[in-house]
């Protein structure tokens, strides 16, 4: 499980996130959402450690993360997917998931096999720079390269924005297959249907602070945009 703890984040004398709980349980889809600037990526970088805590605590299965590299905590099993779809567009997109596949030693190979098989489309596609994918495909290729180093939680941060909805849907179908298949899943996402349709448990953020959280399920769908005035 991943938890985050009275968490307070910010940027120089700038402080923008607040003291925010959040757990992450093992398996299934843990979703943030939040109009835009409330914070999320923010919080998001602070739980896998490109940012500093200035306060709280991040823990992952129990252990207090909060003072390690990224680099660590990837090897404890946290994978992180950032906005926008990045990739090295100089390369092809083998030599992309190659460049971590390496770095997994021996269970490289079999780690590929099963993101390509999530991702069937990429397999086509491997030979090609990754600069000419579309941006469906570039955050197809994002997503199977994290799961390269093996996580235990994947983070994404808006992994359907600004994507086609063709390529939408094959997205939220392998976060689906992901989370059925044991891996814990952290969402930030501005598709409120999705989210909820495919958390466990949901949180709401706004300027900082957790206004609102709890079980997730479509359902919740119109008190959750009431509640964020959508
Ligand atoms: N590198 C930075 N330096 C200073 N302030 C920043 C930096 N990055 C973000 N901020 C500020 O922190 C606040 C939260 O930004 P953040 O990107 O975490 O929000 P968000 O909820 O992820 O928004 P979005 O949905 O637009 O991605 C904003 O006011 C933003 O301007």
């Amino acid at each position: 499980m991943l938890q985050m703890t009275g968490v307070h984040v910010g940027y120089g004398r700038t402080s923008v996130v607040h003291g925010v709980d959040i757990e992450v349980a093992d398996g299934g889809v843990t979703a943030i959402m939040g109009h835009n600037g409330a914070g999320k990526t923010t919080l998001l970088r602070a739980a896998v450690g490109l940012l500093p805590v200035r306060s709280g605590r991040v823990s992952l299965y129990g252990e207090d993360v909060s003072k390690l590299r990224p680099h660590q905590r990837v090897r404890r099993g946290l994978a992180y997917v950032p906005q926008g779809q990045q990739s090295f567009g100089q390369l092809t997109a083998r030599e992309n998931l190659q460049l971590v596949a390496d770095g997994a030693g021996s269970a490289g190979s079999s780690r590929m096999a099963d993101a390509l098989d999530l991702f069937p489309a990429l397999r086509e596609l491997l030979g090609r720079r990754a600069g000419l994918l579309s941006g469906g495909q570039r955050q197809q290729l994002a997503i199977a390269r994290a799961l390269l180093t093996g996580p235990r939680v994947l983070i994404l941060d808006e992994p359907t924005e600004g994507i086609q909805p063709s390529v939408v849907q094959e997205i939220e179908d392998a976060i689906g297959t992901l989370s059925a298949g044991g891996l814990s899943v952290l969402l930030v996402e501005q598709h409120v249907g999705f989210a909820l349709g495919a958390a466990g448990q949901y949180y709401v953020l706004e300027s900082g602070r957790v206004t609102r959280s709890g079980a997730g399920g479509a359902d919740q769908e119109a008190d959750v945009r009431a509640a964020m005035a959508l």
